[in-house]
């Protein structure tokens, strides 16, 4: 049971009933959605065709037996709202080092720092706040903070299990797509993941504010673990549709740099983030091929995620938003 606490917000998040909503009530966490259309994959019985299919038409599916114990899911969950809810100058002050603090763009530089200077347009700030974890720096680092310390001893937990799921995806998805097993190997880097843990704070404005603007994952694959408040949408057929929250599943989304190396068969999907009435609380793991890791394809000109790393922080300074794939199609 958590309160809402005012401080916690960034000062442009703070809305005059911030303080009377959000005490985290056990009626919703345990209401029963409808589950949606968005495919559904068992990894315990792996269905190669099936997974090909939800790659291929949607870019997305909700991943259930995904072996990753349920208490470190809510431990995890908790300690992440324990952290939001430390004063935001607290927040501000205590987060160096692999695990950063961002608020008001989902934009970072590699070091976990917002790319662009909020006060450059204040009308687009997003609706969140988040910690960024980089998984590769998290072990020799030690936080003296105790509360600081055991997220980081959780992220790091829930990092080598998520390695394993990805790479049981990877592996099965490599064979769906017929990849030289030899080259496919190579892909997944060990290494280079990063875990986003957010906050989207409660929002009384009905306009165009968002959680998340649309966009689509520069990753590989992208694994979402959402608490029971939803906002999560899927661009499906020309159509926006909802994911909802349904409890002990995962969400896996295709990244942009699956969809290059499956020669565009599979889809980068793109998705966005609405802010509710409610704060929401999710956790995102991302995985990438490693930097230098040249990725052939006849749709896009030979690149490294390095290079499109670097030409995505290149268009968000210069641009204000990310061109992606496009900048390396063959004919551009
Ligand atoms: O919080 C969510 O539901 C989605 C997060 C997301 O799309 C992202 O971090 O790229
Ligand atoms: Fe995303």
């Amino acid at each position: 049971m958590y309160k809402m606490n005012y401080e916690s917000y960034p000062p442009p998040f703070r809305q005059e009933n911030n303080h009377i909503q959000n005490i985290d009530t056990d009626e919703t966490t345990n209401q029963v959605l409808d589950l949606d259309p968005i495919p559904l994959i068992d990894l315990q019985c792996l269905d190669l065709d099936q997974l090909g299919e939800a790659c291929r038409d949607w870019g997305i599916f909700r991943l259930v037996n995904h072996g990753i114990p349920d208490t470190l899911l809510s431990q995890l969950q908790d300690q992440a709202k324990k952290l939001f809810y430390l004063s935001f100058e607290s927040k501000q002050a205590l987060f160096t080092g692999p695990v950063s603090y961002f608020w008001g763009t989902p934009a970072l530089s590699p070091s976990g720092s917002a790319l662009l200077p909020l006060s450059s347009a204040p009308q687009n700030i997003n609706w969140v706040e988040g910690f960024n974890v980089r998984l590769g720096q998290l072990s020799p680092f030690q936080a003296e903070e105790p509360m600081l310390d055991s997220f980081r001893l959780l992220m790091e937990e829930y990092g080598m299990h998520l390695s394993i799921t990805v790479s049981t995806i990877f592996k099965a998805t490599a064979k769906n797509l017929n990849l030289d097993p030899q080259k496919s190997v190579s892909i997944l880097s060990k290494s280079s993941g990063f875990i986003r843990a957010y906050r989207y704070p409660f929002c009384s404005k009905d306009n165009d504010t968002w959680g998340l603007n649309v966009h689509t994952d520069s990753s590989l694959f992208s694994v979402l673990y959402q608490d029971h408040i939803g906002g999560l949408e899927v661009f499906k057929d020309g159509k926006w549709l909802d994911v909802n929250p349904i409890p002990n599943s995962l969400i896996v989304n295709i990244g942009d740099m699956m969809q290059a190396i499956s020669d565009d068969e599979y889809i980068s999907v793109r998705h966005r983030v609405k802010v509710k009435k409610q704060e929401r609380f999710s956790i995102c793991y991302f995985v990438f091929p490693d930097e230098d890791c040249v990725i052939q394809s006849s749709k896009y000109k030979p690149f490294t995620y390095g290079d499109f790393r670097a030409q995505v922080q290149h268009d968000i300074k210069s641009l204000g938003l990310k061109v992606g794939l496009e900048r390396f199609k063959v004919d551009h």
